[in-house]
């Protein structure tokens, strides 16, 4: 990684295998990835967790599986993220709430303090999701460090390109993605995120899981994704930590060299089919 200069934030994708169904094992595993991000990046700003990383797609069992409330998974991003002066985006959970669960995003600026609670808007029918999830209601734009402005999306919401719009539109620079996408969709997972980046002159920040559930395989290659389209960083196949600088200013400059937003029309659009 070259040298941060001012303004800049370094990134840390958290790229973990899940165990199907055991959150104590996930919690562990992924408090011991995080533990190696601080060590192995100095000066971390912001690091990015998987996609239902604490129980994986056991959604059989998610109702006893899920987190209450997210309580646990709160208290301790909560408590990483102070101890280590980070913020996290915590990837996203299994929560119940009210006898429901969602597949819930939440993240911590470095002090700590919890900024945004996002719950996945689009439900993966492939997976039976919408079978054992609720949807969420609205989307989510949250302030990090270093003018950082980021706007929540979960794994599948990246079909949508409505949603990273939206959230582009009403302020977000950086669109994060926590995600569990499976094989053989790589070009679908490439293609779709340097989209919705180039089209929103946006920094897309994407971090997917690795490892095997059952038949279904997940290839990892986290991206790092600038707001003209170039790859920051890229994962491998396995296990690792994807690190990458960011500078938030570049998106303005982007959008000042090629004004697509000016040149939008919103009158003339079926917004509201
Ligand atoms: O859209 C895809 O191909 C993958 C989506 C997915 O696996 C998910 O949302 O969990």
């Amino acid at each position: 990684m070259t040298e941060q200069q001012q303004g800049e934030m370094r990134v840390a994708l958290i790229q973990g295998d899940i165990q199907i169904g055991d959150p104590e094992a996930n919690h562990k595993h992924m408090q011991s990835l995080l533990e190696r991000a601080v060590e192995q990046v100095p000066d971390l700003g912001l690091a990015v967790l998987p996609e239902m990383w604490n129980t994986g797609y056991a959604l059989e069992q998610i109702h006893e599986l899920a987190d209450p409330e997210g309580q646990k998974s709160r208290e301790w991003l909560a408590t990483f993220a102070q101890k280590h002066r980070v913020s996290i985006v915590g990837g996203s959970i299994a929560e119940k709430r009210d006898g429901q669960i969602f597949n819930t995003m939440y993240a911590y600026n470095s002090e700590g303090n919890q900024v945004t609670r996002y719950d996945k808007l689009h439900l993966f029918r492939l997976m039976y999701e919408e079978k054992y999830l609720q949807p969420g209601a609205e989307p989510e734009i949250f302030e990090l460090e270093n003018g950082l402005t980021a706007g929540a999306s979960i794994c599948y919401d990246i079909r949508f390109p409505e949603l990273a719009r939206t959230l582009a539109l009403n302020g977000a620079k950086a669109l994060i993605v926590p995600a569990e996408w499976p094989n053989p969709r790589l070009h679908h997972w490439r293609t779709l995120l340097t989209a919705r980046a180039i089209e929103n002159q946006m920094y897309v920040i994407a971090c997917n899981r690795v490892g095997k559930s059952g038949d279904t395989e997940f290839f990892g290659h986290s991206l790092i994704i600038d707001p003209w389209g170039e790859i920051v960083a890229e994962g491998g196949e396995g296990e690792e930590i994807v690190t990458g600088i960011i500078r938030p200013s570049l998106v303005d400059e982007v959008r000042g060299r090629i004004p697509v937003f000016e040149d939008r029309r919103p009158g003339i659009y079926f917004d509201s089919k």
